[in-house]
């Protein structure tokens, strides 16, 4: 009898061991499964944003297939302003107008001598045109005291030290050299990779003196105003001296700047002349007073030593890519305004960041803040930031790995 009462208490206690264990398996299985679901459900926003940017671009296409199928249309200018919605129009053919317009433009646009495109069939007006200015000023970036100042660019100290010397003082003081009698630097060029802060290092000079900042991407100038680069060159020292104090800021200078090869295409011919006026502004040019040039490139090494004579640009700052500290500096500014959880370790993210620029940390921080966002937290956690770093800095080895490919192949 005892004997039948110990083994049914030794089955009861198996039984309780065994109940045990399936209730563990089954916690384990929930949250195997749970995070299944999250991540299914990741997975899912991933490709619903995926989707939205197709549909986007679908659309967008759709836009450019639609322009490329309407008719060309006929430029004119308005002469005249008539009632009941007529206008009377020149025709950039000849021949002169009296025609309507729909009633969705805005009349008051339609005064003379604005640029309107008419429709080739019916001759209304389908839109004003922007006023025919000089590519000039679209091809420049003009900012009247830019929004940055020295404490949002981080692990630069000793380049701010150097541009505050050699650009802002000049600016700033130039009484100082006056008294000394000796000459300002005139220009200053600042090298190395991209996106390290070259242009935030001439913005926050324009910032501390109260200057215009005026930008000229080279490459672009030479690509897009063939034939104008040497009179946009001229434009811009004279805008400068208009809206001065100002800061000239010439980005990529090695398009307009690259040595002189032996073998002269006219494209060459054209970039040759649009440095010798360069060269030759920079030295008609009072170097004391109320105009900076800084220059930026990332190819120091192909410059036309022309370009680097004394008088010219004879000051160069190295801008490199920030050690571990710097990352640090740089990640607290883009941090600054974020909310972020307590176990965001930034001197982690700048340790497991190594070799990014300045650039690739703010697109980390943002990427951060976007992760969070899909997720619908207000919060931004460091596991997000560690796939921000995961995918920036997978897409820069992605990018060198095509760069290579492209070397080898093309
Ligand atoms: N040292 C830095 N501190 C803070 N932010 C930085 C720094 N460097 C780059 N950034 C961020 O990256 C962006 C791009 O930097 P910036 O345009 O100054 O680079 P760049 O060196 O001029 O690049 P490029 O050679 O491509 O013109 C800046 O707007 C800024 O947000």
């Amino acid at each position: 009898m005892e004997k039948t009462s110990q083994n049914i208490l030794k089955k009861i206690e198996d039984l309780k061991k065994e109940i045990k264990i399936l209730k563990e398996d089954n916690a384990k299985t929930k949250r195997n499964l749970m995070w299944k679901v999250r991540k299914l459900e990741k997975d899912k926003l991933l490709i619903e944003n995926e989707k939205m940017r197709l549909d986007r671009e679908v659309k967008s296409l759709r836009g450019e297939i639609e322009r490329f199928r309407s008719p060309p249309l006929v430029i004119a200018t308005v002469t005249e302003v008539l009632d009941e919605g007529k206008v009377v129009v020149k025709s950039s053919t000849g021949p002169h107008f009296v025609i309507g317009y729909s009633r969705f433009l805005d009349e008051k646009s339609l005064e003379p001598g604005a640029r309107v495109a008419l429709n080739q069939q019916t001759f209304s007006i389908v839109s004003v045109l922007p006023s025919e200015k000089d590519p000039l000023v679209t091809g420049m970036e003009v900012e009247e005291k830019p929004n940055v100042s020295y404490e949002k660019i981080g692990g630069l100290e000793e380049q701010i030290v150097e541009i505050k010397e050699t650009v802002e003082l000049p600016l700033k003081k130039p009484e100082l050299f006056t008294k000394i009698g000796i000459e300002p630097p005139k220009g200053v060029l600042l090298y190395g990779p991209p996106g390290t802060g070259k242009t935030l290092l001439a913005k926050a000079v324009a910032h501390e003196t109260n200057a215009t900042f005026i930008k000229i991407v080279a490459s672009e100038f030479v690509k897009k105003y063939i034939g104008e680069g040497a009179r946009l060159v001229r434009g811009v020292f004279e805008l400068a001296k208009e809206k001065a104090p100002s800061i000239i800021f010439i980005d990529e200078i090695d398009a307009i700047a690259a040595k002189r090869l032996k073998s002269s295409t006219s494209g060459d011919r054209e970039v040759q002349r649009t440095l010798m006026q360069l060269l030759a502004e920079m030295d008609g040019f009072e170097g004391r007073g109320d105009v900076g040039i800084v220059a930026a490139t990332n190819r120091p090494d192909i410059l036309d030593p022309a370009l680097l004579r004394p008088g010219r640009f004879d000051r160069f700052i190295e801008v490199p890519i920030p050690n571990e500290d710097g990352r640090r500096e740089i990640l607290k500014i883009h941090t600054k305004k974020m909310t972020l959880e307590e176990d965001v370790d930034i001197d982690l993210i700048s340790n497991l960041s190594d070799g990014a620029s300045g650039a690739d940390l703010k697109a980390i921080c943002t990427e951060a803040g976007m992760f969070a966002i899909r997720e619908e937290r207000p919060i931004v956690v460091m596991n997000d930031f560690l796939d921000a770093v995961d995918k920036i800095i997978g897409m820069e080895r992605d990018e060198e790995i095509r760069k290579e490919a492209g070397v080898m192949y093309g």
